[in-house]
């Protein structure tokens, strides 16, 4: 069969998007999705989402997300912001999107051309020596290094993202350096894509909050920059933790296409 699928980027941290609301593709196609992700026998991306139709009254649509290696995965921030975009590019949103995924209910806003997608709120941030973990709809372990530029993400994220104590199971790794009291560098080795991606926007909400809550920002709106482009996240700090978390930044369709599968 022939399928049409969207490329979508956001910052840099790509997706194949698949409008599945009359589930021609079952969640169960493992192998297909690897394959549609592999950048040499497919299309190629860092992960993959289907469009599937409300499962209320509320919601315009449900997210599911895979990652590169064709396994459900937990909440992707690019990836929602572009699954945004593409449902406004069908019509199926005008520029206000309700919507679920693995992680709860998301709503969403286009406003002068960028996504603003809200967060799960995040009430736990765990405080290590030499770094902090939290989830924001994904795993984060955030850690701050000099030298950013020159920094072995992908062997030393690989290394962390394997060892003790996420083992299997994983979790993302992101590097950062601050730059003045609102911006922030960071470069992601991530689960599930097992390389450094051009951005990760989970990742990004993580180092944002994670920077607040370690005193090294007090604003509670913050710049993140990524090699794949720059990502704002705004947040408010209450007695329970970080709410009204956005994260904010640009989604752009990058070709339309059709494979056979
Ligand atoms: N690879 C991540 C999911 C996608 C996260 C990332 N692409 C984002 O934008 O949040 C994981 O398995 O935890």
């Amino acid at each position: 069969m022939n399928l049409t699928f969207y490329k979508y980027q956001g910052t840099g941290n790509d997706f194949v998007i698949i409008d599945n609301r009359d589930s021609i593709l079952s969640k169960n196609d493992t192998k297909l999705f690897a394959r549609l992700c592999d950048r040499k026998f497919g299309i190629g991306a860092d992960g993959l989402m289907l469009l599937e139709l409300p499962g209320n009254e509320e919601d315009d649509f449900t997210m599911v997300y895979f990652n590169a290696d064709g396994n459900e995965s937990t909440m992707c921030g690019n990836g929602g912001r572009c699954l945004v975009a593409f449902a406004a590019y069908l019509g199926v949103i005008k520029d206000r999107a309700v919507f679920t995924a693995i992680d709860g209910k998301h709503v969403a806003e286009i406003k002068e051309g960028l996504v603003y997608l809200q967060m799960q709120n995040v009430s736990e941030i765990e405080k290590h020596d030499s770094h902090l973990f939290l989830d924001t709809g994904s795993p984060h372990h955030v850690t701050m290094v000099d030298d950013i530029v020159n920094y072995d993400v992908a062997n030393v994220g690989r290394k962390i993202r394997n060892g003790a104590p996420y083992f299997e199971a994983g979790s993302n790794v992101n590097f950062v350096e601050k730059q003045n009291d609102d911006v922030f560098s960071v470069r992601t080795y991530e689960r599930g894509v097992e390389d450094e991606t051009l951005s990760c926007g989970t990742g990004v909400t993580a180092v944002a909050l994670s920077m607040h809550a370690t005193k090294n920002t007090n604003k509670e709106e913050v710049t993140v920059k990524t090699p794949g482009g720059e990502l704002k996240v705004t947040f408010r700090e209450t007695y329970n933790g970080y709410e009204d978390v956005f994260l904010i930044g640009p989604a752009v369709q990058v070709f339309k296409g059709e494979i056979a599968c």
